[in-house]
Formats: C-alpha cells, structure tokens, sequence
C-alpha cells in the first residue's frame, strides 16, 4: 500500500484522481487564419488559446506541414510599453550559430543584430515578464554542493500505487514489499534529494529548477533535464500546461525576474531549441527545409562542443521566448504510442545564453569612443551578437540548458515506432553507461574513459556532465504496479547520477584594456606613496625605535615589491591580450584583490612568480613567433609598404652586387681549377677507350684464326678418311702384290707387302697424330701487352695440312704418289687420279 504523504507541503502525494489529458486536435485560431501562420499545436500556457503544450506533429505529418508557406520565421510581433524597453531584433532571413564563434557561414546568420541594442537590464523588463518575487531564503544553498540535484517525480495514477514513500530527510521510496518478486526480498530504499507528487508544476519547479536558473543567472552553466520511461511525465514536468506551466516557461520568467532585480547588470539573451531524433540534431527553429538539408553537427574536442548550425534568436521579453518555444513545440516529432497518445520521440534541448556585464556609467557607451570601436559604428559580432567587455567592464557568460529526454520503452507494434524507439533506448543506455562511468570515477577516483562519443545526446552534454554545470536531474516514475520493472530502472539511473561529481565554474572574458588602466593607476599611487615614505624616512629614523624602523623598511619593501608585482602583471596581461581569441590563455590576473595586506601581497606575489615563470617559456614562443611575422601587417596603409618595399629592393641589389663581386674576384681561379681537371679526366677517358678498343680487336683476331684453324682440321679429316678408304680398296684388289719390288733406297722406298699398305698408313697417321698438339697453343699475353702483339706461333696447322698430307707415304722418306701441295688444283690429286684409274679397271 502506498504511503501517500499527507504533509501540507504540496512536494508529497497527494491522493488525487488522476486522468491523463486527450490530446486535442490541431487547432487554427482565426488570428492563425489571419496572419497565415501554420496550424499546428500550440504553447498553451503561453499562448493562451491552446490546450496543450506538446505539438501533436507525426513524423509524416511534420513533413506534409513544412512543404506549405509559412510565415512563423517573421519577427516576435513585440509592441513595447516602455520607450526605452529593447526591441526583440527582427528575426533575420539568416541565422545565427552557435555560443562559440565558428567561421561557417550560415544561411541564417544573424550577426547583424546589433548585441548593444538588444540588452536588457533591470528598466527594460515589463511586469508581466517576472515570476512572483524569489523566495532568497529558498536559494540560499543552491550550488553549495557540487553534486547533481535529483528528484523523483511520481505521476497521480487512479490504481493503488506500488511505491511507498518515507518523508524523511533526504526523502526516500521503496516498493511496498507486496510488490516484491519474492515475499523474502526486502525492497530496496532509494534515497533522493527531492520526491514530488501531484500535478502542481510550481512547487517541482521551486524545488527541483529555480536554483538552477539563479545559477546560471549568476554567470554558471546549468543543466535541468527530465528523464523516465514513456508517458510518466517529462514533458508536463518540463514545458506543462495552460493550468500548469512547467520548467521552461517558469525559468524564463525567473531570468526576466533576476535581471529586473539586478540594477547593476545588462544583459544579452539568445535562445536556440534542438531536438535529437534518431540520432540526427535539428534546429527545431530553423526554416524546416534549411533544417532537414543542414543538420546540426557537433565540432570541437573533448569538453570544447561546438553546435553548428545553430539559429539563436535573440530575445528581449517573455513574449519573444514564447514565440521562440512555439516554433520550436511545432517542430517538434511527437507520435501516438501505445502508451502515450502523444509520446516525444525525440530528445529535446532548448538553451539560453545569458551573457552579462556591469552596467556602463553612460561614459563608456556609443556615444564615448572606448579606444577600440568608432563612436557610431559597430561591426557585426563573428559568429552571432555577443555582448563585448567594455570599459573594463567583463563580460560573463553562461548557458543554461532544458532537456526533455524522449521515454524508454518497450517493443512496440508500430515498425516506425519501433526504429525510433531503437535509438531512444540506445542512446539512453548511453547516457546510463556515461553516468555509470562518471560516478565510479568520482567514487574511485579513478580516470576511466568515459564513451560521451557513443551518442549525440551524451557528445553535446559532455561539458556539462564532465563537471562544468550545475546539474539537476528530474526522474518521472510511473507507480503502477504493471510498471515496476521500468520504474527501479529509473529509480537505479537516478542513483547513479547522484554520484557524480561537479565542479562548475564562472566564465568571465575580462576587457584587459581597461585592467591594464587600473594597474598603471594602482602603481602611480604606490609610487607616490614610496616617495613620500623615503622623503620622510630621515625625520622618522631619528625618533623610531630600531624595531618600527625594521616595519618602516618592510613596509617599503612591500611597496616596492608590489609595484614589480603589478609591471609584471602588466606585461602578462599584454600578452593575454595579444592572444585574446586563444582558449589556452593564462588566469586572468584580476584574481589579484588590490585591498589585500602587504603579508598578502607577498604570498600573491610568490605565487604570481611562479605563474610568471611557466608563463615565460609562453612568452619566449610568443616572441619568437613574433620575430617570424611578416613587418607590416595586412592592413598597414600604403605608403608603408610601398616603403618597405623600397628597403627590400635595396638590399636584394645590394646583394646581387655582393654575389658579383664574389664572381669576380674568385670566380676565374676557380675556372681553371675546373678546366685542368676537366682535361685530365678527358685525357684518361680517350686512353682508356683506345686500350679498349685494341682489345677488342686482338680479341677478334682470335676469333678469326680459331675458326681458320677449325676449318682446316675439317679438311684435313675428310682427306685423311678418302686416303684410308682407298688404301684398303687397293689391298683388297691386290693390286699392292704385282708391283715390281725395288732395291730399297731413299728415292725408291721397299714396297710394303700386300695387305701391308693400310697398317703402314694406319701407322703413320697415328704417329702424325700424336705428336701433332691437340689444341693451337698460344702463349699468355700480359695484359700490358698491346694484344696486336701476337705472340711467337708454333707453324699454323694450316701452314703444314698439305705437308701432313704429303707425308701420307708407304716409304719411309718417299711419299708413294706424288701428292699435291697447297694451291695444287684438285683435278692433279692423286688420290683422285688412284680412284678414277681405279673405277675403269676391270674388276
Ligand atoms: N504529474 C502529472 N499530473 C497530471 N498529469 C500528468 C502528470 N504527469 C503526466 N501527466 C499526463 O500524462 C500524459 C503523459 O505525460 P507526458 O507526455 O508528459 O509523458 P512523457 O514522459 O513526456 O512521455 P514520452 O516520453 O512518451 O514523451 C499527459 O497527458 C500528461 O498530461
């Protein structure tokens, strides 16, 4: 059974009937008709006529609407009351980007709205713009802790809740232990800084967001989101009804609330709206076709997020944010789902920049140049109207942020539902895991890596969740006892991100100019007074005790440390100065507070020294790259560079004259060197090329009487076989045996004996052969040699063929036919004859 609280407090239960609101159907107001605005769901609580705040736009619906003329991109129609009231600046045919200057040019760029004419400050501010008066004692600790703010919404249900809530400090809720799988289980207690019932929307919006808005009023980052399972009621928590206006519309009224109470301030705001749907960022306040073409994308590094492109509409009054908020409600993707008739299927963030300064004296506006701007003109702001430090006044700047998450859910029937419902929970398990992540480090102290890449909605919070915003977190739990399982996940997420730890901190751009002003004055002054400590010194030191004259001089010691302090401090700040548009820039020296003691002065000074000394390696750089810039720069007027110019001619001539003179002097002993060299190296190559090509020449002789000798042997062998073939044809006829036989002598050989003739010739041939050497020899040339320098030759076999040949002989000494020689005709060889003699023989 629940515990309904019955405490007085409207944060606690209350048991009412609860009945969820029916959508109500588009409707065209005859003013909508008129003007030929679009129709579409309207803001009820901040238009009046409507019923509900949330657009009952389908995905499809959204798209057959932007296809149709409209007009809602037309200025807020503001009809100021005050003379001097800010006029909301024309909504602009281009927008606007991003806080962060970036150099895309978008088509909607509204960097000609002029920032100084569209501050507000606590005169400007209508009466109907403000909430009731803030409740101080309320906000007094907002902040002080740097942990997340969370709170549990409970939508009323008409069935008997499941959750059991204990009005203890900090509040808590548990299941009621029926509830509980298992009758042995003890529910777990869930402990959360706030847990609210009913549907009053002003005591969620005191309780869980007003701190929040103060802060970010107060120059820090904030962040209020809404998070909880489909239809338990983030977007009534956050934009609510005619009856109950939620987060939004209340925050805005209480930013209008603190300008109005803070006379000593102007400020500047811009107001953009996005949704993140199926993972894909849209300006819900760009013209709809520029919208689905261009995307917005997410740049930048690490906790450095940049959104572009991002319209940001400058607003002056309640009435221009409502404009805002009503287009961007029109744009927005809702749908029917089985659980909630109009479900967001997308997340949605809607963000004011509040940048702010010290209100001028009137001496430092337009009408006074302030050394850096041309009395009456203003060049647009890059990137957008931005408030700029002015007279010494700094400007701060801070962002607060409205998410309406989309709810997690279950499978749906519905195949488009489902898509969008894929990415919801995707993205939401993200934001889970993040959060898990960040918690744990916080808790372990540990730098784990946190996945902020793994989803838009986790990328574009990662400043925030990464510490430098104030948190506060809304979690909306249905208390039905069918949605148990859903409601201890978001009581466990609403846990975790209890965890996490915070350390916001101001952004504050400082006018060095004016600084640097102050500290030249501050070091006049304590110079006087040095000068009037040391004219006095001499009186004092005779009537001082040793020990107020040691204080005296420790005095002047400090005053004289204080004015080093300050020239240092002076040279840093024209630094900072010089790198005004670069994020890494050192600690703005304004931390330093002039009204310290000297004792204190000293300590700054230590540290400041040291501050200097890492500084000086920055500097160092600085002015090395100083040395390395171009000596005029682009816009120097024209006589200067025309007179640079000039000196560099000079000198390039002056140059030239010094390189000719160079060549002059050394340049012919140098010629020559390279000339003897030059024909030394020729005379080497032409010798080197004839030794070469002897050698080849001795080379092809050989070749040549190589291929003579081989041709000779040839020759020498066919003879030697037709001799050996008649010589056996001749003992075969026995024709050796008839021959007369003579006396042996040197001119008549003995006869061989038949059959005889061959053995003889065989014989011979083989003695012949065997002392024939089987290969030419030639002796070695050394190849220093000219290689035309034949060496000394044994006779050529082809000097001695025909001897061989003649040698051919059954005799000893006598060859047994006369045997042509050499250059003999063939005709007279005997052998020829022998055979032809032989063939007309009678066999
Ligand atoms: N505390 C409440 N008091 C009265 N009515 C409520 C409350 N919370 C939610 N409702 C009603 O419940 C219905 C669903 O609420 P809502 O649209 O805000 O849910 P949601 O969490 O934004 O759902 P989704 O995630 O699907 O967009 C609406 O008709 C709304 O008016």
């Amino acid at each position: 059974m629940a515990t309904s609280s019955s405490n007085s407090t409207s944060r606690l239960a209350r048991p009412i009937p609860f009945t969820p609101k029916r959508p109500h159907s588009i409707s065209i107001s005859e003013d909508h008709t008129s003007t030929g605005r679009l129709p579409r769901a309207t803001t009820p609580s901040l238009l009046g006529s409507a019923k509900k705040f949330k657009a009952a736009l389908s995905t499809e619906s959204r798209s057959r609407l932007t296809t149709k003329p409209r007009s809602g991109l037309s200025s807020v129609p503001g009809s100021p009351t005050k003379d001097v009231r800010p006029k909301t600046p024309t909504t602009p045919k281009r927008g606007t980007e991003s806080p962060i200057p970036f150099p895309h040019v978008s088509e909607m760029d509204v960097s000609r709205v002029d920032p100084e004419e569209a501050v507000v400050d606590f005169q400007t501010v209508e009466d109907g713009d403000v909430s009731a008066e803030i409740d101080e004692a309320a906000l007094a600790d907002y902040g002080k802790e740097d942990k997340v703010l969370v709170s549990i919404r409970i939508r009323p249900t008409n069935a008997v809740s499941a959750w059991q809530i204990a009005d203890t400090t900090p509040k808590s809720i548990k299941l009621d232990p029926q509830y509980c799988k298992t009758s042995t289980t003890t529910p777990q207690d869930f402990r959360f800084d706030e847990i609210l019932t009913g549907s009053e929307n002003k005591p969620v919006y005191n309780a869980v967001a007003r701190s929040h808005v103060c802060a970010a009023m107060d120059g820090f980052n904030a962040v209020i989101f809404a998070y909880g399972q489909t239809a338990s009621g983030k977007t009534f928590t956050l934009s609510g009804d005619e009856d109950q206006p939620g987060i939004i519309p209340r925050a805005m009224k209480d930013v209008f609330a603190c300008i109005r109470r803070t006379p000593s301030r102007e400020y500047l705001l811009r107001c953009s709206y996005l949704e993140i749907y199926n993972e894909t960022i849209h300006d819900l306040l760009a013209p709809p076709s520029s919208s689905v073409s261009q995307p917005v994308q997410i740049q930048g590094t690490g906790n450095n997020v940049i959104l572009t492109p991002l319209r940001e509409e400058v607003v002056t009054s309640l009435k221009a944010v409502r404009e805002v908020l009503h287009r961007g409600e029109g744009n927005r993707r809702t749908a029917s789902t089985d659980w909630n008739e109009r479900s967001s299927r997308s997340h949605s963030v809607f963000r004011v920049v509040i940048e702010s300064r010290e209100r001028g004296s009137g001496a430092d506006e337009g009408t006074v140049p302030s050394g850096r701007t041309t009395p009456g003109f203003r060049p647009p702001t890059p990137g957008g109207p931005r408030l700029q430090a002015r007279g010494g006044r700094s400007v701060q700047t801070s962002v607060l942020s409205l998410i309406d998450l989309a709810g997690s859910e279950k499978a749906t029937s519905d195949k488009e539902r489902t898509r969008e419902g894929k990415y919801i929970n995707t993205s939401l398990l993200t934001l889970g895991s993040v959060i898990g992540t960040l918690a744990d480090n916080a808790a372990r102290n540990k730098h784990d890596h946190v996945p902020f890449r793994n989803s838009k909605l986790t990328r574009m919070l990662q400043p925030s969740l990464a510490g430098n915003a104030r948190i506060s977190v809304i979690c909306t739990i249905n208390p039905d006892a069918g949605a148990t399982a859903e409601t201890t996940s978001t009581l466990l997420f609403a846990q975790r991100i209890k965890k996490v730890q915070l350390n916001a901190t101001k952004k504050e751009v400082v006018d060095t100019e004016a600084l640097l002003e102050r500290y030249r004055k501050e070091i006049d002054d304590l110079r006087k007074r040095l000068a009037e400590k040391e004219a006095e010194a001499p009186a004092l030191k005779r009537r001082l005790s040793a020990r107020e004259q040691l204080d005296e001089s420790r005095a002047m010691n400090d005053l004289n440390s204080r004015i080093r302090q300050l020239t240092k401090l002076i040279l840093t700040s024209q630094t900072v100065d010089e790198n005004k548009d670069n994020e890494s820039r050192p600690a703005s020296p304004t931390k330093v507070d002039f009204d310290m003691s000297p004792y204190q002065l000293q300590q700054e000074l230590l540290s400041a020294r040291r501050q200097i000394d890492t500084q000086a390696t920055q500097i160092l750089s600085l002015e090395a790259a100083l040395l390395a810039r171009p000596q005029l720069p682009p816009d120097a007027p024209d006589s200067d560079k025309d007179r640079l110019l000039n000196e560099q001619t000079k000198t390039i001539r002056e140059l030239e004259i010094v390189v000719r003179g160079y060549e002059d002097n050394l340049g012919e002993p140098l010629r020559a060197v390279r000339e003897d060299v030059e024909r030394e190296w020729v005379e080497k190559l032409q010798r080197e090329k004839r030794k070469r090509e002897e050698k080849e020449a001795w080379a092809d002789e050989l070749v040549r009487q190589l291929e003579k000798e081989r041709r000779a042997r040839l020759k020498l062998e066919e003879e030697r076989q037709a001799l050996a073939a008649f010589v056996r044809k001749f003992d075969a006829l026995g024709l050796s045996a008839g021959l007369p036989m003579a006396v042996p002598s040197k001119l008549n050989p003995p006869m061989p004996k038949p059959g005889g003739a061959a053995a003889v010739f065989a014989q011979r041939q083989r003695s012949r052969l065997q002392s024939m050497d089987p290969e030419p020899t030639m002796s070695p040339v050394a190849e220093t040699d000219s290689p035309m320098r034949l060496p000394a030759v044994e006779p050529s076999l082809l000097e001695e063929e025909w001897d061989a040949v003649e040698d051919v002989s059954f005799g000893d000494d006598k060859p047994f036919f006369p045997i042509p020689t050499k250059g003999r005709k063939a005709s007279h060889s005997p052998t020829r004859g022998v055979l032809g003699a032989k063939e007309n023989m009678p066999v």
